[in-house]
């Protein structure tokens, strides 16, 4: 799929910096510091109220915030939307689709507004919407119009997408199509900015992750940078209590550590791979140990979420 993203420009897509918005008492960004990269796929994570759909919206025009500055593609979104506007997608998480409107009609007229569309039958059949392209919007089902909402915000090949919880109800076949066109997209150069509650689709589809709470980002990097915090991944394994766990940790590669948190229970941290298991067995094989219930567990984005925020990525 060719877009118009093809070419990026120079500087980040966005480059939030300070960003604040109060509703009444109510603080939604507490000095919001966001930048994404252009031609990659960045995922905005944070708990229910954290802020997400409220920097998403900023970003796109349709709320002005109260301190801070914010550009998008280089544009202020408030003063200068009417440059920006063509040059983006948006995908919301619901509404502002008119319900008697027909899925195909829709399509239709959203991409003439564009210089360049995307073929429209082609999108249709792809997203799974070619079967009820004449059916109004209010009469289809959640998932359709989650997936004509998506639709809408690509076909006109913007340069940058906003996508809020762009698979939230989804069934699983859809979720895997509204993956693979988010590659796509990231292949044809195009910056993806995508909110979700999802770990697992952070992990499939982000380059980078930022992490709000509370208004603010609280954490951002690669996924892989993320799980590198000082929480790391645990190896352990059952023996008879009271090993030498001296002798064992001089064996261990440095940056790991051992205990023994109950009786015959051992718990190794550090960077947990082949070469660590290897090291542990081999260790126990020489101190006569028959290491038993050897587990492995790597560092997840979902265990750093929880640290950050203290609370369960789903709703
Ligand atoms: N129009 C509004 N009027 C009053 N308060 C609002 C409004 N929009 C958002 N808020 C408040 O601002 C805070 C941030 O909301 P926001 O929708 O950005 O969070 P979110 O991270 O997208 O949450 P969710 O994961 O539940 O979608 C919340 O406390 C919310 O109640």
């Amino acid at each position: 799929m060719q877009t118009a993203g093809g070419t990026p420009g120079a500087g980040p897509a966005v480059e939030a910096v300070g960003l604040v918005k109060r509703y009444g008492a109510r603080t939604a960004l507490n000095g919001l510091d966001l930048t994404v990269p252009r031609a990659a796929v960045t995922a905005v994570l944070g708990p229910n109220g954290a802020g997400k759909t409220t920097t998403v919206e900023a970003c796109e025009g349709y709320l002005a915030p109260d301190a801070g500055s914010l550009r998008v593609l280089g544009l202020d979104p408030v003063t200068q939307g009417a440059a920006l506007r063509p040059r983006i997608g948006v995908m919301l998480q619901s509404g502002g689709i008119y319900p008697g409107a027909r899925a195909a009609e829709m399509l239709r007229h959203v991409a003439r507004l564009h210089a360049h569309p995307l073929d429209v039958d082609a999108l249709a059949e792809r997203l799974g919407l070619a079967s009820c392209g004449r059916t109004p919007y209010r009469r289809l089902s959640g998932g359709q119009q989650q997936r004509l909402a998506l639709a809408l915000a690509v076909v006109g090949r913007p340069e940058l997408v906003f996508l809020d919880e762009p698979t939230a109800g989804l069934d699983p076949q859809a979720r895997h199509a509204t993956w693979d066109l988010v590659r796509e997209l990231r292949a044809d150069g195009v910056t993806v900015v995508l909110t979700t509650h999802h770990m697992d689709e952070a992990e499939e589809l982000a380059d980078r992750v930022a992490i709000v709470d509370a208004g603010r980002v609280i954490a951002g990097g690669t996924p892989a940078e993320l799980c590198r915090g000082p929480a790391s991944d645990v190896l352990r394994f059952s023996g008879r209590p009271g090993l030498d766990l001296v002798s064992l940790r001089a064996a261990l590669p440095q940056g790991s550590e051992a205990s023994e948190p109950t009786p015959g229970s051992y718990r190794i941290t550090g960077d947990v791979g082949p070469r660590l298991l290897a090291t542990v067995t081999a260790w126990c094989a020489q101190h006569g140990v028959l290491a038993d219930r050897i587990t492995t567990r790597r560092h997840t984005l979902e265990d750093v979420f929880l640290e950050l925020t203290g609370k369960e990525l789903r709703p």
